[in-house]
């Protein structure tokens, strides 16, 4: 077990996106954990986050955190159905070959954002996660992302 979050066992050369890299000083730093086949990210949105209508969250930052969460998702469930715990190998690097939102209701602003995320299906380099995103116990938007193991060499 540990209390580590996916994302602080990105290689430091994949630890700068600006959603979830912890390098990336002026970033999200979104952190993912497990909770049995499910993985959570837990989020409260800056003030300034809004978006078309004051006291709701800009719907590209909602994106931002499906895709960013469904990343960690992917090289996590990887690195597990590979038979192994976080920290025992190098997490692989992930990246969103396609992403699809619905926005079910609007999300407000100065709430936990909670992101709930499953795996669908792993075969060979590709994953797809399916992501929900609540605030106050209610899915205000829901995403199902590809996401594909970069080679080595790249
Ligand atoms: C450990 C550190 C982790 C850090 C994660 C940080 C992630 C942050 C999230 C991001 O924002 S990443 C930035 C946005 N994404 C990109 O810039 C990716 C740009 N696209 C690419 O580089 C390539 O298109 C990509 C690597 C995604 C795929 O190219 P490949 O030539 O390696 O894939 P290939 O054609 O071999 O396809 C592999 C599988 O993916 C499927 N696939 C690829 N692109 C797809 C697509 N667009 N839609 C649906 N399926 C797709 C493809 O059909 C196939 O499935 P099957 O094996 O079932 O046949």
């Amino acid at each position: 077990m540990t209390d580590k979050a996916f994302q602080d066992f990105y290689p430091d050369e994949f630890a700068h996106c600006y959603g979830c890299g912890r390098l990336n000083e002026a970033g999200l730093q979104i952190k993912s954990y497990w909770d049995g086949e499910e993985s959570v990210c837990r989020y409260t949105p800056e003030p300034f986050f809004t978006g078309g209508f004051p006291g709701y969250f800009y719907g590209g930052l909602i994106s931002s955190l499906i895709d960013c969460h469904s990343a960690a998702t992917a090289s996590a469930a990887k690195l597990r159905a590979d038979g192994f715990a976080l920290g025992e190998k190098p997490l692989s690097r992930f990246v969103t070959a396609s992403l699809k939102i619905d926005f079910l209701k609007p999300t407000p602003m100065g709430k936990i954002i909670d992101l709930r995320s499953r795996v669908l299906e792993i075969k060979s380099r590709k994953i797809i996660v399916s992501t929900t995103l609540s605030a106050e116990d209610e899915i205000r938007a829901k995403g199902e992302a590809i996401m594909v193991q970069l080679p080595e060499n790249r």
